[in-house]
């Protein structure tokens, strides 16, 4: 029987912005009795001493039945280290990961171990939650790039903090959407701590799939829109060169067009191109195909089995640093220009989807 890689959730967010305070709720729910937590650094990082038994060793108990390591080298070794520990019956078993990374740090490097081989086939990124303060937040994005990232990269943002200011999370949100116009906004407070299940949907630790939905796209078209109205909400000053737009595309595209203009795209830019989240409609394929990237990282293209809401449309967000939409448009419109006229192989022919349709 084939092993089925671990769902496996990074949980990022700048110093004190309460990611250890949004973990500490979820690990008291009963979701988190399977899941083995890697935080990077165990005293910086300060999950409650209480609910960690004192041990030396890299890889503990916790009294809620978690699993808790620390990076003790890379994380790679750390991942791979527990991947056999469980494989050999060293720890209990586990059936999802959450990293919880240090608040300075950049996550991209993070997330390109877990998208690439060893870590790959035994791990995969389900979800990159990130955790902005509303006190100071807005002021830290500025002020810091990995701030930034961090919001860029995010598959669900959580706003902490938001009882500590008068205007509550809702300019926090409108600011952030610029930075990510995706990424659903959730908001958590100690009089309502953000349940698990709001980030999940009606998915679990263990099923819920790095594609969040239609719900990425549908909030994408939103601040789109808004765009047009002139409401956007500028975010900061330092980080202003990072941005996002939203390109959409009402004819099916060729997929050797598409995989020309990404290639393209990264080779000549790849540190810039923060993310890249797209459902398309290819040429002779029925099922929509979402494509995803973290810089120079692609995530291999997987077919939905149907069109998000109904509607039959590519929609491709990109969130950039100093790249214009128009720029990686005119990309595009010269790869296109080039056509040649065979017709397109359907990409399911081309691509190897089998395990990865959802
Ligand atoms: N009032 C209020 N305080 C919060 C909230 N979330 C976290 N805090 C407090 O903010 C401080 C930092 O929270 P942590 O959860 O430790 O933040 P962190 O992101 O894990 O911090 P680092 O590990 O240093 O990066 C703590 O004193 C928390 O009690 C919130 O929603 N409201």
């Amino acid at each position: 029987m084939a092993i089925l890689a671990t769902p496996t959730y990074l949980l990022t967010g700048f110093l004190g912005s309460g990611k250890t305070t949004l973990l500490n709720n979820w690990l008291k729910q009963p979701e988190f009795s399977d899941v083995a937590v890697i935080v990077n650094e165990f005293g910086a990082v300060g999950i409650d001493n209480d609910l960690i038994s004192k041990s030396d060793e890299d890889t503990i108990e916790l009294t809620t039945g978690c699993l808790c390591c620390t990076v003790r080298g890379s994380l790679v070794e750390t991942l791979m280290a527990l991947f056999v520990k469980r494989q050999q019956g060293q720890v209990r078993h586990f059936n999802a990961v959450v990293i919880e990374t240090t608040g300075l740090a950049d996550p991209v490097p993070v997330i390109q171990a877990l998208m690439t081989t060893p870590v790959s086939g035994n791990f995969h990124l389900a979800k990159i939650i990130t955790t902005v303060e509303a006190p100071q937040g807005l002021s830290t994005i500025d002020r810091h790039a990995e701030a930034a990232k961090q919001v860029a990269v995010a598959d669900d943002i959580v706003i902490t903090k938001g009882d500590l200011v008068a205007e509550g999370h809702v300019n926090v949100a409108n600011a952030l959407k610029t930075l990510n116009p995706g990424a659903p906004i959730h908001n958590t407070a100690p009089s309502a701590p953000l349940a698990l299940s709001a980030i999940l949907g009606s998915g679990s630790l263990e099923t819920s799939a790095q594609f969040n939905g239609p719900k990425y796209w549908q909030n994408a078209d939103v601040v789109k829109q808004d765009d047009r109205h002139h409401h956007r909400h500028d975010l900061n000053r330092h980080n202003s060169e990072i941005g996002s737009f939203v390109l959409t595309f009402d004819e099916p595209l060729r997929w050797q067009e598409v995989a020309a203009w990404m290639d393209a795209l990264v080779i000549a830019h790849g540190e810039d191109i923060l993310r890249v989240k797209g459902i398309l409609e290819i040429e002779n394929t029925d099922q929509p195909i979402v494509v995803q990237s973290v810089q120079k990282l692609f995530h291999p293209p997987f077919a939905l089995e149907q069109w998000p809401d109904g509607t039959r449309q590519s929609r491709v967000v990109f969130i950039t640093k100093a790249i214009s939409e128009s720029f990686v448009r005119e990309v595009f419109d010269i790869i296109r220009s080039a056509r040649k006229p065979s017709a397109s192989p359907s990409i399911l022919s081309e691509l190897e989807l089998t395990g990865a349709t959802s």
